[in-house]
């Protein structure tokens, strides 16, 4: 909560407060008792009804708890969990994960279930999206997976310049309390992501437009709120009340109106070049989603819009959440930060930047810090458009979620050796390390793995063909930003001890609270 702006604070108040849960239940008891005999069966019947419904309202609250305690009791099974407006069936074993990533998109669908959570009906500007994937091509794919991450070396050595800036002139901005600034860490890390995506997605001419940066930021409040009003609100009232609530959110029509005219001058630029005409070069994710888009039917500047403002939501939110509990992690855990500084300041970072691979310590410690805080419990989501049955005989009926509980699988010490113990180097190969330094930590896995490596135990970014492909940019601009701060500064938590915190169905979200101490090693 902490994290929202203040007008939508009050709404989501109001919505979790417990009256809310309880009403639409004892309402819904008293229409029943009075409607049907009160016999022992229909008491029973009314009991469950009752205390499921209840249980799937505390979802929204305990969600990361609900989905453990389900993993911890299921045996590896498929185990079911219930929210306000889903079934969920959580599958953790290697053989049913595979069962629904070879499900076709006609049966499972990724873009359905984001979809449900995005609502882009009301937070993108109307956008129409379709359920099921690859309707109209998935060229965004190729984009993000292989033009924006072989644009990466073009990218970070001005990133890097520019995020060190932006950090001191933000960082210069917090109070001073006894002669140290007390940094809010996550908003502070959401605007530099907002600026980092913003430069590398649409140029630095939009990166430098203030105003523009601003609506960016409170696009994404703003989509997470209004999504999940219209979740709960009960189906026949949503459309109404997403409409209205539409038609007051600003920052989806602010980010439409200004990338439009963007995407207009590019495809009459494309049309020009068809047409034989030299035209000028451009390498962006305007450009990159306009090239991919289908040959036969390439997209209009409004479609490849919808397309930016829904990569733009899913890159900023996941990317800062990683890189605050990365922050906070380096801060109570300090010992990692002289061999990471050494990493850092030396040539390493230039071979860094240069392919924009390598940094094996700090890429170990970023998959740590988000094995222990990942900012989803659930992962690999998958809403079913037709009923589907697993070979355990566990079904899912149209409407219903297939995913897995990433969170417990990644604290589950049968993949993970002292599953709950912060060691930042865990992935890293010992060999790497002068024997003392290594002496130092523990190397629990039997094997190193890379940060974006998505595997049976490892479902930060999804799993099997629909895996994050957005990672290899998120990677390097954690390790950028990250850089920046340990080569530059020291850091410390204000209150070490505070919940950092807050979760929302299966999310975890930083506080907006939690501070943190930067000193300058300059000073
Ligand atoms: C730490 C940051 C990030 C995390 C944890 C993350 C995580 C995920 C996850 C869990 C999925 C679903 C995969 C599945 O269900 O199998 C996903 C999909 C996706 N991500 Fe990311 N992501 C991150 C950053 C990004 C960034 C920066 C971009 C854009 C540059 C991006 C673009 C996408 C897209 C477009 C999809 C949909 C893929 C498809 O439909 O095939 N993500 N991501």
């Amino acid at each position: 909560m902490d994290a929202l702006p203040s007008f939508w604070k009050g709404i989501v108040q109001v919505i979790v407060k417990d009256t809310y849960v309880l009403i639409p239940v004892i309402l819904a008891s008293c229409v029943l008792c009075t409607i049907l005999p009160l016999t022992e069966k229909n008491l029973l019947a009314l009991f469950v009804l009752t205390k499921d419904r209840y249980q799937a309202w505390c979802y929204l609250l305990s969600g990361p708890s609900i989905i453990q305690d389900g993993y911890d009791k299921s045996d590896g099974q498929p185990y079911e969990v219930f929210a306000p407006d889903s079934r969920y069936l959580f599958v953790s074993s290697p053989k049913h994960i595979k069962e629904l990533d070879s499900a076709p998109d006609t049966v499972l669908s990724l873009q359905a279930a984001s979809k449900q959570m995005l609502q882009p009906r009301y937070t993108m500007h109307g956008f129409n999206w379709f359920d099921r994937r690859g309707t109209e091509g998935v060229g965004f794919v190729r984009a993000l997976r292989t033009m924006l991450t072989n644009n990466l070396p073009q990218l970070l050595p001005d990133l890097g310049v520019m995020i060190r800036a932006r950090f001191a002139e933000i960082h210069m901005e917090h109070p001073l309390v006894s002669g140290k600034r007390h940094s809010p860490v996550y908003p502070m890390i959401v605007k530099l992501t907002v600026l980092t995506n913003a430069f590398s997605f649409f140029g630095k001419d939009l990166a430098k437009n203030e105003e523009f940066l601003k609506y960016a930021l409170a696009y994404i409040e703003d989509t997470i709120v209004c999504a999940e009003i219209m979740r709960v609100l009960p189906s026949f009232i949503a459309p109404a009340i997403g409409s209205i609530i539409a038609s007051r959110l600003q920052s989806h029509k602010v980010i439409f109106n200004a990338l439009l005219p963007v995407a207009e001058e590019r495809c009459r630029q494309r049309d020009l070049a068809l047409a034989g005409q030299a035209v000028p070069q451009h390498a962006d994710c305007i450009q990159w989603i306009m090239q991919t888009s289908p040959k036969d039917n390439p997209w209009t500047p409004k479609r490849i819009v919808h397309e930016l403002m829904a990569i733009w939501f899913g890159s900023v939110h996941a990317l800062s959440t990683t890189i605050t509990f990365a922050i906070q992690d380096l801060c109570m855990h300090s010992d990692y930060v002289e061999p990471l500084r050494k990493e850092l300041e030396g040539a390493q970072y230039t071979e860094f930047e240069k392919t924009s691979r390598g940094l094996p310590l700090l890429d170990s410690f970023i998959r740590e810090s988000a094995r222990l805080t990942p900012v989803e419990s659930q992962s690999t989501r998958r809403c079913a458009l037709q009923p589907f049955t697993l070979s355990d005989g566990s079904k899912l009926n149209v409407g219903d979620w297939a995913c897995t509980p990433v969170r417990a699988i990644m604290q589950d010490p049968r993949h993970y050796p002292s599953p709950l113990d912060f060691n930042g180097f865990r992935f890293a190969d010992p060999a790497i390390l002068d024997p003392e330094t290594s002496s130092k930590f523990r190397f629990p896995q039997p094997s190193p793995s890379r940060l974006i490596d998505a595997n049976e135990t490892y479902h930060v970014w999804g799993t099997g063909r629909m895996a994050c492909p957005g990672r290899y940019y998120a990677a390097a601009v954690m390790k950028v930003i990250l850089a920046q701060i340990i080569v530059n500064y020291d850091c410390d938590l204000v209150h070490s001890d505070d919940s950092r915190w807050i979760t929302w169905r299966s999310s975890m979200i930083p506080k907006g609270s939690t501070k943190v101490v930067f000193i300058p090693r300059n000073q």
